[in-house]
């Protein structure tokens, strides 16, 4: 079998086929997967009926399991977690807002996988937006704003206590086990435009899901920078929309991306198992 891959024809995003991914990978189909992921961004593998064991070896292929604050690991899996949405459930969408996974953090996970286990027909795509492309698009004068500032990171809208996962919504009967903190509140300084460590690029680093303030800033100026770059990332041109299928294994990259879920699915159950994917340690280079 060989692989092969469909690029989706938008702003980033591939279809990959000719894997199993039900069966252990060689080292050379792991390391062309990672070669086609770092191309395209966000990878996917339909019709694969993994088991979680396989999708936890199918993601220490890619790097070491990070770690998922505010959210209870599966029963027996430390590093898998379930986004679950019942089929009557009235409470926000989890992850609706554009984001890279938990950027709050010291060190942010490269990547993340997801495994859609049951997809309602109609509503629940994913929608992905191309930092690269972002970056490159702005004005001059706007990238030489930017290039050295930092953007001040917080997990505070959603898992703050009095955020969009916190007490009142726990109340409500939501499915997702989502565990609200006063932790929340810290603050973390990340690059406005990063490197990405494997392909050199630059990308745009701050989103609207965690993005509070650039550091030095005035706060009138900071969020009207924020505000222009936040329409700016989103822009119809860099994004793909992902529709899911049952059994599909999706893989996307946290550098260079923002995601956003979406809704549009009310009477109908969704259920994915999810697992971050920590940066690779640096391998020493051989004698
Ligand atoms: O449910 C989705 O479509 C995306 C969820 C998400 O943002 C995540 O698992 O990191
Ligand atoms: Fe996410």
């Amino acid at each position: 079998m060989s692989i092969s891959v469909e690029p989706s024809g938008q702003a980033c995003g591939a279809l990959v086929r000719g894997v199993d991914l039900t069966r252990p990978l060689s080292d050379a189909v792991i390391a062309s997967i990672r070669e086609i992921w770092l191309e395209h961004q966000v990878i996917a593998f339909p019709d694969q009926p993994m088991s979680i064991e396989d999708l936890k070896r199918f993601a220490l292929g890619v790097g070491p399991h990070g770690d998922d604050p505010y959210i209870a690991a599966m029963p027996g899996h430390a590093h898998v977690v379930e986004v679950r949405r019942e089929a009557d459930e009235q409470t926000p969408i989890f992850a609706e807002t554009w984001h890279s996974d938990w950027s709050f953090l010291p060190s942010p996970p490269a990547g993340t996988a997801l495994f859609a286990v049951t997809i309602p027909p109609v509503g629940g795509d994913t929608l992905f937006a191309n930092q690269y492309a972002a970056y490159e698009a702005l004005p001059a004068a706007t990238k030489r704003r930017i290039d050295d500032a930092m953007g001040v990171h917080s997990a505070r809208r959603g898992y703050a206590p009095a955020g969009m996962y916190g007490e009142a919504d726990k109340a409500k009967g939501r499915s997702m086990r989502i565990i609200s903190s006063e932790s929340a509140m810290k603050t973390r300084l990340h690059p406005v435009v990063r490197e990405h460590p494997e392909t050199g690029r630059k990308a745009l680093f701050v989103s609207p899901g965690y993005t509070i303030g650039i550091e030095g800033m005035e706060r009138e100026e900071s969020d009207a920078l924020l505000r222009e770059l936040f329409a700016h990332q989103v822009r119809p041109e860099f994004v793909y929309r992902h529709r899911w299928t049952k059994n599909m294994l999706t893989l996307w990259d946290n550098r260079c991306l923002l995601h956003a879920a979406t809704g549009g699915y009310q009477g109908h159950a969704r259920l994915l198992y999810r697992v971050t994917i920590s940066e690779r340690s640096p391998v020493a280079a051989a004698h």
